[in-house]
Formats: C-alpha cells, structure tokens, sequence
C-alpha cells in the first residue's frame, strides 16, 4: 500500500541545541534504514519549510502508524497521511 505523508517539524524553540541534534541525528538513521528496506521509497524536502513530503510502502495502515509514531521527531512533528491508488492514465506498468 502506497501513502504520501507530509511532515511538518516544529521543534520547541526553547529546545537544547544539543538535544534537538540528537533527536535529528536518530530520525536520520532510522529513516535511512527505512529507506534501505524499501519501506520509505521517497523523501523531499519541502522547498522553504522545514517539512517533507515522503512516499511510504507499507502493508497495512497500521504499519505505517507504528512506522512514524516511532519516529524520534514524531512528538514533534504535525503529520498529513493521503492513501494513493493506479491512477487508470499512469503509463508505469509498476507502482512505483
Ligand atoms: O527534517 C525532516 O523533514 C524530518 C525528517 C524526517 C526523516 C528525517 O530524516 O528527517
């Protein structure tokens, strides 16, 4: 199953510099392992914001869930999730 998920990051500003680059520096892993295990097939950066737009592949809406509810910055983060399907004009002969 396909999701586009936008993800918008509003680190309190009160935030420990430290603390914030800790907590980024784990998103960071834990996104690229994710990324290498085909799960997170896509990540931007929204141009201007500190926010993403990403492409989940995953089983069920409840392994997304605990994909990015587990997410260090998920406290922290506001998190828009759109189920996609074929659009009937794709040309692709896959989903990706
Ligand atoms: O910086 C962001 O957009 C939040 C984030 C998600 C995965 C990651 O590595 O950072």
């Amino acid at each position: 199953m396909l999701f586009h998920v936008r993800m918008e990051v509003n680190l309190p500003p009160a935030m420990p510099a430290a603390e914030a680059a800790a907590l980024k520096q784990v998103e960071k892993e834990q996104a690229q392992a994710l990324q290498r295990a085909g799960k997170w097939r896509h990540l931007w950066r929204v141009a201007g914001q500190y926010a993403n737009v990403s492409l989940f592949d995953v089983e069920s809406v409840d392994e997304l869930h605990q994909l990015v509810s587990t997410l260090p910055l998920f406290p922290y983060m506001t998190i828009e999730v759109t189920p996609l399907c074929r659009h009937p004009s794709s040309i692709r002969d896959d989903d990706r």
